[in-house]
């Protein structure tokens, strides 16, 4: 059975190993153009040794970010300051990946340190939000949204494209759409927010409809030859966990039958009566499930935070990929520390770069 650090080939791409990190909103852009602490940021973890690096949610329109402060990729300016970022992740010898989103319902909110709420609609930095259907998500979130026309929903489809066109020619290798978390995607998928009656709304072939069409149509311009992955929130937690993960499969595969290569398992957040069982990787059961059931390959995240935790992940089948977060914000040096502890051979020289490998492999063999 496969480890940690075995690497993962999925179409033309190989991961150096089973380690991705996992998009983590920094909410540190200006106008959706990356800076200098999304450079350092990013090339810090490309150079701790993971073998795929997903650069944050990045928004495919103004209205589509979480935050003002959230990176978008619907110019050509956002687009060329995020060269130097693909740069630094194959520098690396990591596979350069990116998250795209919209927010929904979710979005012209505060920083999470700085209230994780909507910003007030008298206040100049937000803006109204969409989705499928004019409810709010409830909490500091309680901000109502304006119902989507099917003109609006072909234009956020065609900003999707437009945003994997950029990403495309920017050298990314590995697309991720943000179909989860409670924004605009896993918004038509959930009851809690989609109370369409039209063709996006209703059965769950409707509630998936924007997903399915979005992925075809983001794959019609996505080399064939690169991965185009979707994270899909497929439990709630909010009491009806069976009949949710029967419609994320169904739904993982249709989006297969139109050319997903791989599911990152994730959670809804589609509402705020969720019981979350928080606990250490507390999606894995469901991962395996979907992995089985959808016949995909599969990433998933949340609380996996030890080598021997991640390692048995993938050891015993259950998933092919683990997506860290908070431990690699703790230790950008986790994918090193996880090669040592797993007693990988030349644990240095396979996560580092030399700079940092020559002395380790000198000085700190175990
Ligand atoms: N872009 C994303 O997918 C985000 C996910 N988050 C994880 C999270 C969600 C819900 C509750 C806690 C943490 C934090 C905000 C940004």
């Amino acid at each position: 059975m496969p480890t940690l650090f075995d690497p993962f080939p999925l179409k033309g791409v190989t991961l150096r190993n089973r380690i991705m990190v996992s998009p983590m909103c920094q909410y540190s852009a200006v106008d959706g153009v990356v800076d200098d602490w999304h450079r350092a940021h990013v090339a810090g973890l490309a150079r701790g040794g993971a073998g795929l690096v997903t650069v944050e949610a990045t928004a495919v329109s103004p209205e589509g970010r979480i935050s003002p402060g959230c990176l978008g990729l619907w110019n050509d300016a956002q687009a060329d300051a995020l060269a130097p970022v693909v740069g630094e992740i194959k520098a690396a010898g990591a596979v350069a990946g990116i998250q795209l989103a919209h927010a929904g319902r979710k979005a012209s909110a505060n920083r999470p340190w700085e209230g994780d709420d909507h910003i007030p609609d008298d206040d100049p930095r937000g803006w109204p939000t969409l989705s499928p259907s004019a409810i709010a998500f409830g909490g500091g979130l309680g901000k109502v949204p304006r119902e989507m026309t099917v003109e609006d929903i072909a234009r956020v489809r065609a900003d999707f494209v437009s945003s994997a066109e950029r990403a495309r020619d920017l050298g990314f290798e590995w697309l991720n759409l943000h179909f989860a978390h409670g924004y605009l995607g896993q918004s038509f998928l959930s009851r809690h927010a989609n109370r369409r009656t039209d063709d996006y709304g209703g059965s769950r072939e409707n509630r998936a409809r924007f997903l399915v069409e979005t992925l075809r149509a983001v794959r019609a311009v996505w080399p064939e030859d690169r991965p185009l992955t979707a994270r899909v929130g497929v439990i709630e937690f909010d009491g009806h966990d069976e009949e949710t993960l029967v419609d994320a499969i169904e739904t993982v595969r249709d989006l297969k039958a139109d050319g997903l290569d791989l599911v990152d398992v994730s959670m809804g957040f589609s509402t705020v009566d969720a019981e979350i069982p928080w606990g250490p990787a507390l999606l894995a059961p469901y991962a395996e499930r979907v992995r089985k059931e959808a016949e995909l390959p599969t990433a998933t995240s949340w609380r996996i935070r030890t080598p021997r935790q991640a390692n048995d992940l993938i050891a015993n089948g259950q998933v092919d990929l683990v997506a860290i977060g908070t431990a690699l914000l703790a230790d950008p040096h986790w994918p090193y520390r996880a090669a040592r502890e797993l007693g990988v051979e030349a644990p240095a020289a396979t996560t580092l770069p030399p700079q940092y490998a020559h002395w380790l492999a000198r000085y700190d063999a175990s």
